[in-house]
């Protein structure tokens, strides 16, 4: 079994999850592929895909949301999971981020979806990014909220 876990990361931490999901797949050659280096990977060499994105003001990357696009009917004949990285303290708005994420079709195919968790990483941020956050979680302080237990039940449902 190969599988491809392709990704978008604006500061880093859907890249770290990313490494995160890869080491603790089994029984499967796992390549790890940020799509804004590699364009247009090849789906054809892998069984399984596993997509990530972050979420930002409510929407995943505009990168990943192209590639779901272009890529739709491939990515239907594969084994798919999908997750998200995001910060949301409501779990009812997780929810609704994570089927916003990716279109509905890719959705009811996949095999397992996951909301990761997150990190703020203010050192990071921008000036305009620094002062959102500051005012929507009242926190200045870079924090990590990556969240291990959802993403062990992510991997044992794509293990199985
Ligand atoms: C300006 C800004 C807006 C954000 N908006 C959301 C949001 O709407 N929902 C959410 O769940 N997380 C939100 N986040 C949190 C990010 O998704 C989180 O920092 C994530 O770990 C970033 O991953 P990345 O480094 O891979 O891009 C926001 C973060 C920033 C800096």
């Amino acid at each position: 079994m190969r599988t491809a876990i392709i990704y978008t990361s604006k500061h880093g931490t859907t890249a770290k999850v990313a490494q995160m999901i890869a080491g603790r797949l089994t029984g499967s050659q796992v390549s790890i592929i940020d799509l804004k280096k590699v364009k247009c990977p090849d789906l054809n060499s892998f069984d399984g895909i596993i997509l990530g994105t972050s979420i930002y003001a409510g929407t995943s990357s505009k990168t990943m949301q192209r590639f779901c696009k272009d890529n739709i009917a491939v990515l239907t004949q594969k084994r798919l999971a999908l997750f998200i990285c995001g910060m949301e303290p409501d779990t009812s708005k997780r929810q609704q981020e994570l089927t916003n994420a990716y279109p509905q079709e890719l959705v009811q195919h996949a095999v397992s979806t996951c909301f990761a968790g997150g990190e703020f990483q203010f050192e990071k941020m921008n000036f305009f990014e620094r002062a959102i956050i500051k005012r929507i979680a009242k926190t200045d302080k870079s924090v990590s909220d990556i969240n291990s237990d959802n993403i062990d039940r992510f991997v044992q449902e794509i293990n199985k």
